[in-house]
């Protein structure tokens, strides 16, 4: 990045890749010299195998449907303690430790995320409303925004919304220059190799073929959409060192989604 550009990208981190601390730690140190540049940013995160392994805890048996959990109202307790509480508070103690001035914040704070049941039957949502001026005005302070995809629909019920979706959301409204999916692998796979690039259509082919599958599902619906939307650069991969924040933003690494 030139010292004279301002750029904005929205970062979602999955829950796995939050659990691996020397590449999270390698992560931040990056995003902090980024900032120091004068990059703007937020940081949308995941955690939906703490999710289903503290609801297993409790008795409950997660179900997932392409890639997104049928959420029932006994789990939205489960979803806000681990995804609004305990992982995005390590990560902000994170972020300070590597020099971010970092503020933890869920959907429902502001509200950034308003959302709406998928059907009378869950409390999975899907967003439809996105007001990033919370972010804005934390980010033009010199605060860095970590966000929880938890939120509730218009009457403050409670609402689990796929952290992918939530980060499309906020890159689609804060109009980001880039929007980088880091997940527990290098980038979309086909027959053990990393696609380095992938079209729309090629796209919904896999997913048709069944090349791609689960939690990768909502990851790619999302990176097309967010195509549509005139997000610049959109790019699902790993951090696993040093100056891959650099080579993600660059398309040099990963799997870039273009048109
Ligand atoms: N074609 C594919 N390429 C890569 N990963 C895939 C593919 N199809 C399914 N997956 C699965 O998607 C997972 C990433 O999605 P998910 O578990 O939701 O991660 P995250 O927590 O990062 O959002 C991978 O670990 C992998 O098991
Ligand atoms: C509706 C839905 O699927 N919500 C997700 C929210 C967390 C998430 O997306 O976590 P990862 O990014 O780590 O997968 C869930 O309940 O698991």
């Amino acid at each position: 990045m030139d010292e004279d550009e301002t750029h904005t990208i929205v970062v979602k981190i999955g829950g796995r890749a939050v659990e691996d601390e020397a590449s999270l730690h390698r992560f931040l140190e990056e995003l902090s010299g980024f900032r120091r540049l004068g990059g703007n940013g937020v940081l949308v995160h995941g955690g939906g195998a703490e999710v289903s392994r503290i609801s297993r805890l409790l008795g409950i048996e997660p179900v997932f449907r392409d890639g997104l959990r049928i959420t029932r109202p006994e789990e939205i307790p489960i979803l806000e303690m681990v995804l609004a509480g305990r992982m995005n508070k390590s990560l902000v103690r994170a972020a300070h430790a590597a020099g971010i001035r970092a503020v933890g914040l869920s959907g429902a704070d502001g509200p950034i995320l308003v959302g709406e049941a998928l059907s009378p039957e869950t409390r999975t949502g899907r967003v439809v409303s996105t007001d990033p001026s919370l972010l804005s005005l934390l980010m033009a302070a010199g605060y860095f925004p970590i966000l929880s995809s938890t939120t509730m629909d218009s009457s403050g019920e409670g609402l689990n919304i796929n952290a992918d979706e939530a980060a499309l959301a906020v890159a689609e409204a804060l109009k980001a220059d880039a929007l980088i999916f880091l997940s527990d692998i290098p980038g979309i796979l086909s027959g053990g190799e990393v696609l380095s690039s992938l079209t729309p259509e090629e796209a919904e082919e896999a997913i048709a073929r069944g090349i791609i599958q689960g939690g990768m599902i909502p990851k790619v619906r999302s990176s097309l959409r967010a195509l549509g939307a005139g997000v610049g650069h959109i790019v699902i991969g790993q951090y696993t060192g040093e100056g891959d924040l650099r080579r993600l933003l660059e398309g040099k690494t990963g799997t870039t989604l273009h048109t």
